[in-house]
């Protein structure tokens, strides 16, 4: 397939190194404010990795080269279909909420479109590069944002509060956070393999023991608060983006 990707930024450069790595899409036209933003002519895709604030500058000087029947994929959070649709008229849209791990060709990638070839097309970008979830509306973007697109960030935050609390227990800073670090990527890999949630936690809190206790803390400190506010924050935001607060 002929992609253009423009934008060329944390998540732009993490698609396309997922593509070169499983090969999926051969040499694509990458366009960044350094090049002339020029599509080549056989175009099938224009994926569109720039900030929301910057989307409308930067598409507009490709219209004149974007073939008509070229799908626009964009990646951006809370930019509607419709002004993408608008701003390239006659061109699907297609929207995707990835995560960076498609650079390693292991993200997760929430996918929607009003356009079923376009919906066809967004999945041959990121079938290879991430575990694709469909979503039925595209309002439903936005909480992808949040427990997809946003949540490594959040993951990464609760693991650097506990190393921090590490340190308040006495272990030195680099090995709270080696142990901490770890301790993720033990979880990821728990989280790569098809046990529920429930049993994974299940595997680790054996009765009365310390996970057990740590886990009831959590609670107590109202985690499920921390993690509704945390994903009610990110939709608030993705929908303020989308009205071009
Ligand atoms: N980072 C992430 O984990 C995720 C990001 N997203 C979405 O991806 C999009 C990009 O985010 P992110 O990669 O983090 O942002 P970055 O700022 O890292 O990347 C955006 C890139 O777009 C470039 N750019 C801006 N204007 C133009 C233009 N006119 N022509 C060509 N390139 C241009 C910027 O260049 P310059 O630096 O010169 O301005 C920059 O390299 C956002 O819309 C975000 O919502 C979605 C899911 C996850
Ligand atoms: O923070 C952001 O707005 C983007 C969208 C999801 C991850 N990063």
């Amino acid at each position: 397939m002929r992609v253009t990707l423009l934008g060329h930024g944390r998540l732009g450069s993490a698609i396309a190194e997922g593509w070169r790595l499983t090969g999926a899409v051969s040499d694509p036209t990458i366009l960044t404010r350094a090049v002339p933003p020029v599509c080549p002519p056989e175009t099938q895709a224009l994926v569109v990795a720039v900030k929301p604030a910057a989307w409308r500058e930067a598409v507009a000087p490709l219209l004149a080269t974007l073939p008509v029947d070229a799908v626009v994929v964009s990646v951006m959070a809370g930019v509607l279909a419709d002004d993408l649709a608008a701003a390239a008229p006659g061109r699907p849209v297609a929207r995707v909420m990835p995560t960076t791990a498609v650079a390693q060709g292991q993200g997760v990638a929430a996918i929607w479109s009003a356009d079923e070839p376009a919906r066809a097309l967004a999945h041959r970008l990121f079938d290879p590069i991430a575990d694709t979830v469909d979503l039925d509306e595209e309002a439903m973007l936005d909480a992808a944002t949040a427990v997809a697109g946003s949540a490594p960030a959040f993951f990464y935050a609760l693991a650097q509060a506990l190393a921090a609390a590490g340190v308040e227990a006495g272990l030195t800073q680099d090995a709270a956070e080696r142990l901490t670090r770890g301790a993720l990527r033990s979880a990821g890999s728990g989280a790569g393999t098809d046990a529920s949630l429930e049993d994974l936690i299940a595997r680790i809190a054996s009765p009365g023991g310390t996970t057990r206790a740590g886990l009831d803390a959590l609670v107590d400190a109202d985690l499920n608060g921390a993690g509704a506010a945390a994903v009610q924050a990110a939709v608030s935001r993705a929908q303020a983006l989308a009205r071009g607060d």
